[in-house]
This record gives structure tokens, sequence and C-alpha cells, in this order.
């Protein structure tokens, strides 16, 4: 036996010390543990006494013997010998009686030793147990005075005894609740049968363990805890119920805080992305069974990104929490609304017409009373600001089932880019004529990922000339020579590349070959003062490592810096103006100079233009178009070309097809030119060919001779 199993109460003693404790919480001042520890000892104590009196009497007799016989002796020393004779009968009676004495007194004292060893060890075993079960009684009244309210009811339901965080939880005390009914404690605002799936687990377990509303003294509705068992008489008779309950205000509170955090946007307060998901699947499931018809509403603020960026995020925030409230006040009870984070909102319109027509009419009543509510002007910090929105709308429903959730966000998200795309603060259906493109568009991403590996992508170069002529450089113009397809334009698969992410590995690419050629340029006579332009996307630009690419790329091609231009559009812009400015510093350090592509179609802010480290501005071949033909295109080109030089910029205008194009753009200071006029985007033998024959043409020999008289034979 083990210790501490020995000084455990067993199960049989927990259970009377249970009992025990009942009935002391009931009848206190019944018998205690040393009235009951005398009990226990009263007969081994009794039974010691008789043993030690027994041993009292054998030791008094055998000392009587011994005198007898030590005076027998002393008088007649030869009595000694007649012990054993035949015919001493006085004498022999004397003896065998003395022996006798002695035989039972010498039993008697072994079981005196005996009963006395049984004694001891039955003492000591009752007091162990008595231990025991004293150590039960302990705990019992200690865990009845824990921090959890504890009641105990007899068979009725009324309270015998309660604790003092009983008291301090309910606010009544014991004299305020004994003999009345723990309905006392019950609130309305459970469900109606709960009292009664109480009562029918505790008669079939013995046990009931759950949540539920309550009531203090002073009327205050509270959620507990609670914990109801049965104790049960000897024969199995239901005879009290112990409850302990706990008091979990603050665990609920925790819990709402924990849901909010979790299914809720923090800004606008409306359910998040999670939530939404959730909710969107009740709504499917839902329409599925009733056949009514519902629709799924993708709404992005148009210019939302400009406006964090010129007013700050501060202003972001508050005209989204100001959209936020307008858009719930133009949406019915029943509508979602949902917040997928940044400047995106999600309204899941439920319960519409089953059928498609007229559900869809009823969509778009929605979506465009939601584009007004946005187009009215929001008060900023004193400024009036005004919002658009693109709306995107998926229907779904019985007339319209969808294959999964994601296919319908994919159709809401394609109809709100068409709106984008479309001029903005538009409403736009999805229809399946959208979902084709985006399938061929997924089949060239994967076909483009393919080729790039495969090295099907090469560069083209078109010239770019100075204002007499003379070839100054090019642009690289990348191609793809598809194996079926042929050649595709990058008009075609820039922008799936940019879509996808792959512009990444494939700007990287053009960077590369790029500089390689600018390399191999170099080591050639008539082509070593070329200059080589490269289209850079905004992704690609406001990558981490940028700028260690175009170093790098120098580095590992042993190309000069200050021949290669990179040609960035107004989109690098719109982020984080900052970062651009210090990026762009840190090439041009290096010798790498820049060139502002479609200038004028754009963002085209002057306040950031001019913190730029910009060393050209490129008139945007729309505007080079109509030149001569639109006098708003004159206006703009001409501007372009003054601001240039006032910004000590050089300009080079592109498309220029046209030899009257090129006099106009002349006469008011153009500097540089690219277009059909003086060569089409050309392989790169075809290029250097060029390259080398006007070098020669303008060679002091042959200076009359410059491209574009060549080229169209001029
Ligand atoms: N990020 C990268 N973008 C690139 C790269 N290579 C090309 N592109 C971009 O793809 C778009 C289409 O390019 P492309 O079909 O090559 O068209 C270029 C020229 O061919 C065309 N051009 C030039 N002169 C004329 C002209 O006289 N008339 C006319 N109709 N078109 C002409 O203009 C395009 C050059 O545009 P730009 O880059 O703005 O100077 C285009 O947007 C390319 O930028 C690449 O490697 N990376």
């Amino acid at each position: 036996m083990n210790t501490s199993n020995w000084l455990l109460p067993t199960p049989q003693e927990e259970a009377a010390a249970c009992a025990a404790t009942v009935e002391n919480l009931e009848n206190p001042g019944r018998a205690d543990p040393p009235v009951r520890l005398l009990r226990h000892v009263m007969l081994p104590t009794t039974i010691a006494l008789v043993a030690v009196v027994l041993l009292f009497v054998f030791i008094a007799g055998h000392q009587m013997y011994q005198a007898q016989v030590a005076a027998a002796w002393a008088d007649d020393p030869a009595s000694m010998s007649a012990e054993v004779r035949p015919g001493t009968r006085g004498q022999d009676a004397d003896l065998i009686s003395g022996h006798l004495l002695l035989n039972v007194a010498g039993a008697g004292a072994a079981t005196v030793a005996l009963m006395l060893c049984v004694m001891v060890v039955r003492v000591r075993d009752a007091e162990a147990r008595l231990r025991r079960a004293d150590m039960a009684l302990r705990l019992a009244a200690t865990a009845f005075e824990s921090q959890d309210g504890i009641m105990v009811l007899d068979e009725r339901g009324a309270i015998l005894q309660v604790n003092q965080a009983f008291t301090d939880i309910t606010g009544y005390s014991l004299h305020e609740v004994r003999r009345r009914p723990v309905e006392i404690l019950q609130a309305a605002a459970n469900p109606p049968d709960l009292y009664d799936t109480i009562a029918r687990q505790l008669a079939e377990r013995g046990r009931w363990v759950g949540d539920l509303w309550s009531q203090r003294k002073n009327g205050e509705v509270y959620p507990k805890r609670l914990s109801l068992t049965l104790v049960r008489s000897a024969p199995g008779e239901p005879r009290y119920c112990v409850g302990s309950f706990a008091d979990i205000t603050e665990h609920k509170q925790a819990e709402a805080r924990i849901e909010q955090l979790a299914f809720y946007d923090p800004l606008t307060g409306l359910p998040n992305r999670r939530l939404l998901q959730d909710r969107l699947q009740q709504a499917v499931a839902a329409s599925r069974l009733n056949g009514q018809g519902a629709a799924l509403l993708l709404i992005d603020l148009d210019e939302f990104k400009t406006l964090n960026d010129t007013l700050g995020h501060d202003m972001g925030d508050r005209l989204l929490q100001q959209l936020a409230t307008r858009l719930q006040g133009a949406l019915r009870e029943r509508d979602t609304l949902a917040r997928l984070g940044g400047d995106e909102f999600v309204v899941v319109l439920q319960e519409l017409s089953p059928g498609l027509h007229e559900s869809a009419e009823q969509a778009r009543e929605v979506g465009e009373r939601l584009l007004s509510a946005l187009a009215a002007p929001c008060e900023l910090d004193g400024h009036e600001h005004h919002s658009t929105c693109s709306i995107g709308v998926a229907m779904f429903g019985a007339a319209h089932p969808v294959a999964s959730l994601e296919e319908l966000m994919k159709h809401a998200d394609l109809a709100m880019y068409e709106g984008k795309a479309a001029g903005r603060n538009t409403l736009r259906f999805f229809d399946p004529a959208m979902q084709n493109a985006i399938s061929q568009r997924t089949a060239l991403e994967s076909d483009l990922r393919r080729g790039l590996q495969r090295g099907e992508l090469l560069l083209h170069y078109q010239a770019q000339v100075d204002d007499t002529g003379r070839l100054l450089g090019a642009e690289a113009l990348v191609r793809w020579q598809h194996l079926q397809r042929g050649m595709v334009s990058p008009a075609e698969f820039i922008p799936v590349a940019e879509q996808g992410g792959l512009i990444l590995p494939l700007g990287e690419w053009v960077l590369l070959t790029a500089c390689r050629q600018l390399a191999s340029w170099a080591l050639h006579p008539l082509l070593g003062r070329l200059t080589l332009s490269v289209n850079v996307s905004a992704r690609q630009f406001h990558q981490p490592d940028f700028v260690d690419q175009v170093v790098m790329a120098l580095q590992r091609t042993g190309a000069r810096a200050d021949r290669l231009k990179l040609e960035l559009t107004e989109s690098v812009l719109i982020d984080d103006v900052d970062a651009v400015v210090s990026r762009m510093g840190a090439l041009k350090a290096c010798g790498v100079r820049f060139s502002l592509d479609d200038f004028g179609t754009g963002y085209s802010s002057l306040n950031y233009l001019k913190r730029l480290p910009l060393s050209q501005l490129k008139i945007d071949q729309s505007f080079v178009r109509h030149v001569l033909t639109d006098s708003n295109d004159a206006a703009i080109a001409r501007t372009i070309i003054a601001l240039a030089a006032a910004m000590g910029l050089s300009v080079i205008a592109e498309g220029v097809e046209t030899q009257a194009q090129r006099e106009f753009l002349k006469r008011h200071g153009c500097t540089s030119y690219q277009g059909y006029l003086f060569g089409r985007p050309m392989p790169l033998a075809a290029f250097e060919a060029l390259a080398q024959a006007t070098a020669q043409d303008a060679s002091p020999a042959g200076r009359h001779s410059v491209l574009g008289a060549r080229t169209l034979g001029a």
C-alpha cells in the first residue's frame, strides 16, 4: 500500500463524508469525529484493560507460587524430591495447583499480549480511517466555501444550504433563501423548455451542466454556468441536489469581443470576409431550397487610393466609415453588407423574385440606389469629397445556379472590372461572355509562362532619333514568337502578364537582355553610343529589390548605366511617391536615366513631377496622332514640350507617322522622335543594319542623309 493512497479516502469513506457533509450542513452540531473515535476504540480498550488485569493476576499468582516453593524448600530441602514422589498428596496438590496456576497464567499472558497487538493494530487502523474521513470532510468543507456559488437543494428543489460565494453572486443570504424554492433564481430570458430538459437529464443521468440566465436579488439578469448533481440515498432515492455555479458575465463579454474581432471589420463594424463567406453559404443554400432569386454585388470605390495618398489614411478611414453607413442605409434589414478590406464592399441580396429577369431588375434597382447613395458628397475635415464606385453584380439562386462561392465572387469581380474599364460610376452584370474571355486569358497566361521558360520571347528595337533624324538609340519592345499562333502582340500578353504576376520574371528577362545588348553594342564603333529604353511596369518597379535587379543586370553584363533609359508610366507614381523618388534617386546616382512614358494620359500631378529625378518626358502617341487636326491634342503636345523645357528635361514624341506631324512638333521645340516615320519595331539584325548604315551616312561624307529621309525615301 503506498502512503498517499493510504492517506486518501476510499470511495466508501468519500461517500460517507459527502453524506456527512450534507447532514452537517443541514443539521449543524450533530456527532463530531472525536466522539465517534471514542466509540470506535471503546471495545479494544476494554479488552486491553481485561488483559492487563489478567497479566497482573498471573504475575501475582506466580509470585505467590514462587514464595510457597521457596518456603517449602527452606523448611524441608528434601521436599523438592518429594515433588515427584508418590504418596505425598498434600504437597503434590499444592505443587500441581502451583503448576496449573503457572500454565494458566502463561496462556493468559500470551492471550493478553496477542490481544494487545490486535488492539493496537485496530486502534491505529481506526485512527487512520478516521484521519482520512476527517480529511474528506475538510476537503468537502473547503470545496463548499469555494469561489463558485454552491447551493444544496432538497428533493423538491427547496434550498437547504448555500455558501458565501452564492451570497456574493446572487445577493441572497442563507437566511433569505433557506427553505425557499430554487425558482427564485430563475430568469425569464431562458428558453421555456430549459427547466424541463434539466429535470429530465437529472433524473436520467444524475447530472446536468450548462449555461443559462439567472436573476440576482436586485433583479439583474446575468449569465451563469451551472452544474447540478443529484445525491441519492442508499436505496437510490434522490435526496439532495448539489448545484455549483459561476457568474460568467465577463467570460461572455470576452467571447463577444473575440467574435467581434473574428467576424467583423474593426473600422466599419460590418461583417468581414469570414462572416460574409458564412452568410453567402446560407444564402446559396436558402435560395436553392426556396426557389427564390439572389444576387451578389461587389462594390469598389473609384480613385480611393488617390484620396488615401493625397489626404492621408485617417481621411481614407473616415470616408470608408461614412460610406459604410450610407450603404447600410440604402439596404433592407435582411440584406447583408460586408467589407472585404480596403475599399471593397459586398452586398448579398436575398428573397428576390424567382425569375432571372425580375430578380436581375430588383438587383439593378438596389445597385443604382447604392451608386447614388455613394455619389452624394461626404464631409471630410471641412472639405466636400465626391466618391463614385463601380459595382459588379452576379446573380444566383434557383434560376441561376452557381458551382461554388469562389465562382460567384469571381463573376461579381469580373463584372466590377468591366464596369471600371467602361468608365467608373457604373453597374455591370456578369455575363457568360466575360467568362469566356477569362478562360482565354487564363490559357494565354499558362502559355506565356511556358513560352518564357522555353525562350519564345525576344526583343524588337524601334529607332529613336533627334530633330535632325540622327539615330540616338532604340526602345526595346518585347515580342512573343508563339509556336502555333505566330507573333503575339505585347498589347495582348503584357496586360495578362501584369495581372497574373508573370510581368516580374518577364520584366527581369527584358532588362537583362537589353543590358546584354548594350554591352554588346559598346564593343562596336558604330553602335557603342546608342541608348536603349526599357519599359518597366509599375508592379516591377515596386518590387523591394528593383534597384538591386537593375544594378545586378548592369554588373552581370558590363553595360554602361548611362546608356540605359528606364521608361516609367504614370501608374508607377500612384503608390508612395517618397519611395518612388528614393528608388529613382538611387538608380540615377548609378547613371541610369528615366523617361516618363505616356505623359499626359494618366495621373500627371505636377506636384509629383517636380520631385522625380527624370531626364525625359515622352508625349503619348494618342496626342501625336491628331496633333494636326485636334486643337486640344496640339495644345497638350505644345504644353508638354514647354513644360519639359522649363524643367530642363528632354522631350520625345512617340507615334510620329508623318513628316507633317514631325514638322509641327519640331516647330514647337520637340527634340526627339519615335514612330513609324523612322522605323517600325524590328528584329535585332535589322535594327543593327539600319544603325550601321545611318551611322555611315552621318559621317562627314554623307551627313545630309539621315534616318527618316532614308526610311521614307524622302
Ligand atoms: N512592361 C513592358 N511593356 C512592354 C514591353 N514591350 C512592349 N510593351 C508594351 O506593350 C504595349 C504594346 O507595345 P507594341 O505593340 O510594341 O507597341 C509599341 C510600338 O510598336 C507602338 N508604336 C511605335 N510607333 C508607332 C507609330 O508610329 N504608330 C503606331 N500606331 N504605333 C507605334 O507603340 C508602342 C510603344 O509604346 P510605349 O511603350 O508606350 O512607347 C506598349 O504599351 C508597350 O509599352 C516590355 O518589354 N515591358
